[in-house]
């Protein structure tokens, strides 16, 4: 199929180790016109503008790249937000929402006005919990803010299962719902090998301890990269793109992916088709009991440190005007 000429921008808030990797992949994957790199550390900004570029001279892949400010980024067709803090070892997702809570809410205020028909993708963590903050700071519908949430996980867990059923990883249909964290689970009851239940794919091994060795896997697969150097980046940054594709292109892709959940009170990853406006519609799952209950527990917790975090963001708010007053006073 010739590629079509869009003239589509996608704006990358962070350019550290995943805003970078995501670019260079949306480089090598042309589907936008201009990627945007937005992040307050001017040198390092300037300096990955330059080597991305230097990626798209030879092959002519027909994508700019950019520095922007937070206000140009506000205006883009996808704001990807890669901007924050992120785990050091044996740190859990959770321990950065307060640093990146912040950040969050710094760049709405600079983003604004923020153009109405905009997806925001949100990649930093805890990533469940920003993706509802982010739909209530930028004003946006439910439908245009969403998060990476369990596609990573999902993608490691069809990587696992591809090894165990010698299937490749394109035939398995599996996914991990819920949080990106800790509680976050697998949804074995629909899980398909090619055509097969896994069940019938792997009738002897479908055993609880097979269960937990690759929930453990998967749930575990972040800090055991993280311990050896640092970050992830390469997994995210496919994904991200490939959603942004699923969007720029209205492909109507069944993903699962972090967004409000009604029923729930919290965002969360549950299957979605993706398109053009964001969350087209939720895609219904049919879980067993145990999912179920799963799945309620998941909401649970999300819902407190949810609470938790409103509490935070009320008394930041107090403080901040305390010290305008006190200001006032001085001057
Ligand atoms: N959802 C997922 O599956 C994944 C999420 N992550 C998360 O992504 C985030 C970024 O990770 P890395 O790129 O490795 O971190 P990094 O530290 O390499 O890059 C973060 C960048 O954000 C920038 N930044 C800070 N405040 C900003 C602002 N107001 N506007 C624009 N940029 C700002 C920093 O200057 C820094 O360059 C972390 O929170 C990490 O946990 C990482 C991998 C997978
Ligand atoms: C860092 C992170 O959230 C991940 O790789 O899953």
């Amino acid at each position: 199929m010739a590629h079509q000429r869009l003239k589509t921008s996608i704006a990358i808030l962070g350019c550290g180790d995943v805003g970078s990797t995501l670019a260079y992949t949306l480089i090598l994957n042309p589907i936008c016109s201009e990627v945007i790199l937005v992040d307050p550390k001017t040198a390092l900004l300037e300096a990955q503008v330059r080597d991305l570029s230097d990626a798209t001279y030879r092959g002519n892949t027909g994508t700019r790249v950019r520095a922007g400010t937070h206000r140009d980024a506000g205006q883009a067709d996808i704001v990807v937000i890669t901007a924050g803090a992120k785990q050091k070892i044996g740190e859990s997702r959770l321990s950065l929402l307060s640093r990146n809570l912040h950040i969050l809410s710094s760049i709405f205020k600079s983003m604004a006005p923020i153009n109405p028909n905009t997806i925001l993708l949100l990649v930093a963590n805890p990533v469940d919990i920003l993706t509802y903050f982010a739909q209530k700071m930028s004003g946006l519908p439910e439908s245009q803010v969403l998060g990476s949430g369990t596609t990573l996980d999902s993608a490691r867990l069809r990587g696992v299962l591809a090894q165990k059923t010698e299937v490749s990883p394109n035939s398995i249909d599996a996914y991990v719902l819920g949080e990106h964290g800790d509680s976050q689970f697998i949804a074995w009851s629909s899980i398909l090998i090619g055509t097969s239940p896994i069940r019938l794919a792997l009738p002897d091994q479908i055993t609880p301890a097979f269960k937990e060795e690759i929930a453990t896997h998967t749930r575990g697969a972040a800090a055991a990269i993280i311990a050896s150097k640092g970050c992830t980046a390469y997994g995210i940054g496919n994904m991200a793109a490939s959603i942004c594709k699923y969007i720029l292109f209205d492909q109507r892709t069944v993903r699962p992916i972090s967004f409000f959940q009604p029923s729930l009170g919290c965002c969360l990853s549950m299957p979605a088709v993706l398109g053009r406006k964001g969350i087209i519609r939720p895609m219904p799952i049919v879980l067993d009991e145990t999912e179920q209950e799963e799945l309620e527990n998941c909401a649970s917790h999300l819902r407190g440190v949810i609470a938790g975090a409103e509490k935070e963001l009320v008394a930041d708010k107090a403080l901040e005007k305390a010290l305008e007053a006190e200001a006032e006073k001085v001057f």
